[in-house]
């Protein structure tokens, strides 16, 4: 809830409407909560909703539906018409698009362009190439001929999880969510998902979306509430959970394997990054830096895979400094529906009281502001929102906090380096180990450096152009396993092996 030190929530009769109420999803019905939380719009500080909070009544409620309902009709369905079904939610995700936009951008305030392009264009993409994926991943089958002349043929059938847990973050909601949902589906299990408090509505939306094309009631559930002594840990925890995906920070993380622990269950995790990027004095500077404009302020840096740490050879580093800074200045903050935003607020006041802490950090550090820095006064009603300065620093280095914890914002560090030997080791002295960029006209190079990357993905001369069907994922803090094409596949079912003598 916000502290006394952020600007209040305008109240609804101020702003001239009434705020929406959101429910819980249970078994197709709407469903009330134990109580109901506030969500404030990023963009002005406006009170939007009131979010039904589910309690442990709930959970139980949204387990149980999930239960019956993989035990019933949807469990025994077959895989060609599972992906029927997928592809049905991915055309009527097309249909009701603008609505989902209008959701994504309500909750988090981004450019309408963004919503539209990324977030909501993935969620009908991730439902597609699950469908083909699963209907084009075979079994692991042998035939087994021993040295005693016995032969037996082994295979290996893939049977569902059951009830998964599906626990998203706020900074790409459907993207993220339909990412879990449409593989966990596509293999037969049945979800309860807990959306982040912070964006509640485009689950929810998405919700009646899967009912109408056809997604029987139980199968797909939505909670809504917090994460520790709320919805979120109550799913964790429920003996009726057979899994658990999830996507955030590194901490919750942790939080969630201890609370899956007593009852060994398998968990997903798509955790925090740290991300570096290389620039090699033989790059293409203009591309480069174009790169690093996308890679460390899209989305306004809340992508796990954003740049906050940018390895630059001394020999190009003022003219990278220089042009980076030039692109962070050229950013237009505003609002969601104007053509000419290119960057929206941060999700949430609590979120850019962090990502300030970190500015303030930084300069204490010995940082030079080489771009923003601060809160801007951007007029029109928005200086409610939760609005930042794109910001870039110079000065600091490998020792210092900024440069070892994740902002999640609109920032990075500019670092030089005079070897490759030493650029692989700056990127790779880190505790996290998610995402890399190496910029670079020399392709052996390229190939040589982006495989020594301690990172689960490493991009060469573009950052984030995605292959559904490769594997998608971090190493340390960063997560546990992949996702994407049949590495989903695997997460969401367990195979059995069976062996037949010949
Ligand atoms: N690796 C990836 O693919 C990826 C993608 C997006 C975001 N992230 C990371 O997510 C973070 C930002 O998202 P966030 O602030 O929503 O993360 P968060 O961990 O605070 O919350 C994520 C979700 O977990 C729930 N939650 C929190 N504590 C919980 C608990 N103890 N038990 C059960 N559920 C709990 C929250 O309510 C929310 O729904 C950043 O660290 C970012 O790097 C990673
Ligand atoms: O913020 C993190 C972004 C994750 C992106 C994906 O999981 C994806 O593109 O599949």
């Amino acid at each position: 809830m916000p502290s006394e030190t952020m600007t209040p929530p305008r109240p609804a009769a101020e702003q001239g409407r009434a705020p929406r109420a959101i429910h819980n999803l249970i078994a197709g019905e709407r469903v009330e909560g134990i109580g109901s939380f506030a969500k404030i719009s990023p963009i002005d500080g406006t009170l939007i909703a009131e979010v039904h909070e589910a309690g442990a009544e709930q959970v139980d409620r949204a387990v149980a539906a999930a239960r019956a309902a993989f035990d019933g009709p949807w469990g025994r369905m077959t895989v060609a018409e599972r992906a029927r079904v997928l592809r049905g939610v991915a055309d009527a995700i097309d249909r009701r698009a603008d609505e989902l936009v209008a959701a994504e951008v309500g909750d988090t305030g981004k450019p309408e362009s963004l919503a539209r392009d990324l977030d909501v264009a993935r969620a009908a993409a991730n439902f597609r190439s699950f469908a083909d994926t699963v209907s084009a991943t075979g079994l692991d089958s042998f035939l087994t001929e021993l040295p005693d002349g016995r032969r037996a043929l082994n295979y290996a059938v893939r049977k569902p999880l059951g009830v998964v847990a599906v626990i998203v973050p706020w900074n790409l909601p459907l993207l993220l969510l339909t990412w879990k949902l449409a593989p966990a589906l596509a293999t037969g299990n049945t979800v309860v998902i807990k959306p982040s408090e912070e964006t509640p509505s485009s689950a929810t939306l998405l919700a009646e979306i899967l009912a109408e094309a056809g997604v029987p009631a139980g199968v797909v559930n939505v909670v809504h509430g917090f994460g520790a002594g709320s919805a979120g840990e109550a799913l964790t925890t429920h003996p009726g959970i057979d899994g658990v995906t999830f996507t955030g920070e590194s901490s919750t993380g942790s939080a969630i394997m201890r609370a899956v622990a007593p009852r060994v269950r398998p968990v997903s995790f798509e955790l925090g990054g740290k991300n570096a990027a290389l620039v090699f004095a033989d790059a293409d500077l203009d591309a480069a830096v174009a790169g690093l404009a996308r890679s460390t302020y899209l989305n306004t840096g809340q992508v796990c895979l954003c740049t906050e740490r940018i390895y630059v050879e001394r020999s190009v580093f003022d003219d990278v400094a220089a042009g980076l800074a030039e692109h962070a200045g050229r950013l237009r903050l505003g609002r969601p529906e104007d053509p000419a935003t290119t960057t929206g607020p941060l999700i949430s006041q609590a979120h850019r009281q962090k990502v300030q802490s970190y500015f303030d950090l930084a300069v204490s550090e010995g940082a030079t502001v080489l771009a923003g820095g601060g809160v801007p006064t951007l007029g029109d009603g928005l200086d409610g929102g939760s609005w930042i300065e794109p910001t870039l620093w110079t000065g600091l280095d490998n020792s210092h906090r900024t440069v070892r914890e994740e902002v999640f914002g609109p920032v990075a560090a500019l670092i030089p380096f005079d070897s490759e030997e030493e650029a692989i080791r700056l990127a790779n002295d880190t505790d996290y180990g998610l995402a890399a960029v190496t910029w670079t006209t020399d392709l052996t190079r390229g190939h040589r450096v982006a495989q020594q990357m301690r990172t689960g993905m490493s991009w060469v001369n573009t950052w984030y152009l995605r292959d559904l069907r490769s594997p998608f994922g971090g190493v340390g803090l960063s997560g546990i396993g992949r996702e994407g094409g049949h590495h989903s596949l695997e997460f969401y079912t367990e195979p059995t092996n069976v062996c037949v003598q010949l």
